[in-house]
C-alpha cells in the first residue's frame, strides 16, 4: 500500500487526475471505475481542465461506477447518474454507451445487478476510484456481520443517510437503498485509488488502513489488496 500526503487538496486532485491520465495514455481502452460524493469533485475538475487542455481523452474508455441510490431517476438532481454527468461526463469525450452505473429504477434490480457483474467481468476496472465514508464504507457497502461480493441492494444506515442528508431537501428523501457493487468486485481492480479528505476522515482512515481487517469496516478490506495508492490531505492523514 502506498500512502501519499498532500500539503493542499489541489495538489492531491491534480494528482489522482493525472493518474487517470497515465491509465488512459497507456491503456486508451481501460476501463476506469469511478465514485461520488464530496472527495472526488476536485478530481473530476482537473480531469476536465486537463481534457480542455488535450492532455487526456475518453473516447475508448469504459467506465462503471459504484453505486446508484434506489428509487431515483438519472434526471434526479441527487440521483448519482446526474452528479457524474455535471460533474464529469457533460465535459468530456466519453460517449455514452461507454458510462456505466447501476440502474436505481431498474424493475428487476437483481437482473440489474447480475447484469451490472457480468459487465465488470468482461471488462475488469483498470483502476478504481474510491471514497470513504465515515463509518467505513466503500462504494454502499455498510458495515456489517457479513459483507456480499457482487452488486447488490443494501439497506443504507441511518449514519450514511444523515450524512447525505445534506445534498436532498431534508432527511425523508434521502432513499433507503441504494444498488452498489460490491467489496468483493471493488477488490478486482488492478489499481485501487482511495482518496481521503478533512479532519473528520482522520480516525476512520488510520481504523480502515492499521486497524483490524473486519467486515464491520468494509474499507479494511483494502489491506488485502496487492494495489492500493491511498491519497491523503494533511487534515485526514494527521494520525498516520
Ligand atoms: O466523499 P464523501 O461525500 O465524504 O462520501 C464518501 C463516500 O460516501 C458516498 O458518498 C456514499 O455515501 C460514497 O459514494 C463516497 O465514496
Amino acid at each position: 500500500m502506498e500512502l501519499k500526503f498532500f500539503d493542499t487538496i489541489s495538489e492531491l486532485d491534480q494528482y489522482a487526475a493525472q493518474l487517470f491520465a497515465t491509465t488512459l495514455a497507456n491503456k486508451p481502452h481501460a476501463a476506469l471505475g469511478l465514485a461520488t460524493g464530496s472527495t472526488p469533485v476536485g478530481i473530476y475538475g482537473k480531469i476536465i481542465e486537463m481534457y480542455q487542455r488535450g492532455e487526456i481523452s475518453f473516447r475508448d474508455a469504459t467506465t462503471f461506477n459504484l453505486d446508484e441510490y434506489v428509487g431515483l431517476p438519472p434526471e434526479h438532481d441527487q440521483s448519482y447518474a446526474y452528479y457524474m454527468k455535471q460533474h464529469l461526463f457533460a465535459h468530456i469525450d466519453l460517449p455514452g454507451k461507454q458510462a456505466h452505473l447501476p440502474k436505481g429504477t431498474a424493475p428487476d434490480l437483481a437482473a440489474e445487478c447480475k447484469e451490472y457483474d457480468r459487465m465488470l467481468e468482461e471488462q475488469p476496472v483498470d483502476i478504481q476510484l474510491l471514497g470513504l465514508g465515515h463509518n467505513g464504507h466503500i462504494g454502499f457497502n455498510e458495515p456489517n456481520g457479513e459483507l456480499q461480493g457482487g452488486t447488490h441492494i443494501v439497506e443504507l444506515k441511518e449514519e450514511t443517510r444523515e450524512a447525505n442528508a445534506r445534498f436532498f431537501g431534508s432527511l425523508d428523501e434521502v432513499p433507503k437503498q441504494a444498488v452498489t457493487m460490491g467489496v468483493g468486485s471493488i477488490l478486482k481492480a488492478r489499481t485501487v485509488l482511495l482518496v481521503v479528505k478533512g479532519a473528520d476522515k482522520a480516525e476512520i482512515v488510520k481504523r480502515a488502513l492499521t486497524g483490524p481487517i473486519t467486515t464491520e469496516c468494509p474499507a479494511s478490506l483494502l489491506q488485502t489488496h496487492a494495489n492500493v495508492i491511498v491519497l491523503l490531505d494533511k487534515e485526514a492523514g494527521r494520525l498516520l
